[in-house]
């Protein structure tokens, strides 16, 4: 949560992290995207989660789904086939993710880690794409986005962003923040999001000794982004 919400702050959004079902309905209104996440998932937040991307829908608000350890436990991969079928806008996971939610099946993963490398992905993610009808990305060396029919590669970030806990949920948070802005276009949203995240990762890892510093100067360098960095860094191409 601290990751997430000091990502938003950088990038010039204003995250709200919120647990209680009775608060849901004063502040969903007044949102701009709805990031659901179900990293520490337990009994009490689930209804809270699926009030919120209910109520989200029925306002016309995008909402993403972080489907956090999905393939871990049966109450995961029960949790997020129900909010998948609750029509978020964008799905981002890591490969291991990916792989179990397209299958409705666990699978494996190392924790919250992937196994899997986001290519062995693709398939996984255009099928869930087409069947859920959301946006899907992988994160991984290669950041993989599709509708189910556009395949698209982000070529940014830096290994060492694997040793930060979090990145993945922060980037998650940031897709949001990205639709909110450009909620009638979720592909290209998500892909630039994915892509300025890792060019911040490229930029803070100039300045950075290990993961701990890293964290600090990619931060640092997503408040200090600007037109010609990024324009200089993206790496983005069509894959299909
Ligand atoms: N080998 C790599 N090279 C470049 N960037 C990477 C690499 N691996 C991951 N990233 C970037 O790190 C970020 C986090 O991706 P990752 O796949 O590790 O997410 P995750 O497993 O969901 O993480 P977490 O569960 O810790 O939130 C993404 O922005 C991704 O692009
Ligand atoms: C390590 C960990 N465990 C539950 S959520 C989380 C953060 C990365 O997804
Ligand atoms: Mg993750």
């Amino acid at each position: 949560m601290d990751l997430m919400a000091n990502t938003l702050l950088a990038a010039g959004a204003s995250p709200a992290m919120l647990h209680t079902l009775q608060e849901l309905q004063d502040f969903i209104p007044h949102i701009h995207a709805l990031c659901i996440n179900i990293g520490t998932l337990s009994p009490d937040w689930l209804p809270s989660m699926k009030s919120a991307a209910l109520t989200a829908a029925q306002l016309g608000k995008p909402w993403v789904l972080d489907p956090v350890a999905v393939f871990a436990s049966e109450f995961r991969l029960t949790a997020c086939l129900e909010l998948v079928g609750l029509r978020p806008t964008v799905v981002r996971g890591n490969a291991s993710e990916i792989i179990a939610l397209a299958n409705a099946s666990r699978g494996t993963g190392k924790g919250v880690d992937s196994i899997h490398e986001s290519t062995d992905a693709v398939d996984a993610a255009k099928s869930l794409a087409l069947a859920s009808g959301a946006v899907v990305a992988v994160s991984g060396a290669v950041d993989i986005i599709t509708d189910g029919q556009q395949v698209i590669g982000v070529h940014n970030g830096v290994a060492m962003m694997q040793k930060i806990t979090a990145t993945g949920c922060a980037v998650t948070a940031l897709i949001a923040a990205f639709i909110a802005v450009d909620p009638s276009h979720p592909l290209e949203a998500t892909a630039s999001a994915l892509s300025v995240f890792g060019v911040s990762g490229e930029m803070g890892m100039e300045f950075a000794r290990g993961p701990a510093s890293l964290r600090m100067h990619l931060i640092d360098a997503l408040h200090g982004l600007d037109q010609a960095a990024i324009l200089s860094r993206v790496k983005i191409a069509s894959i299909e």
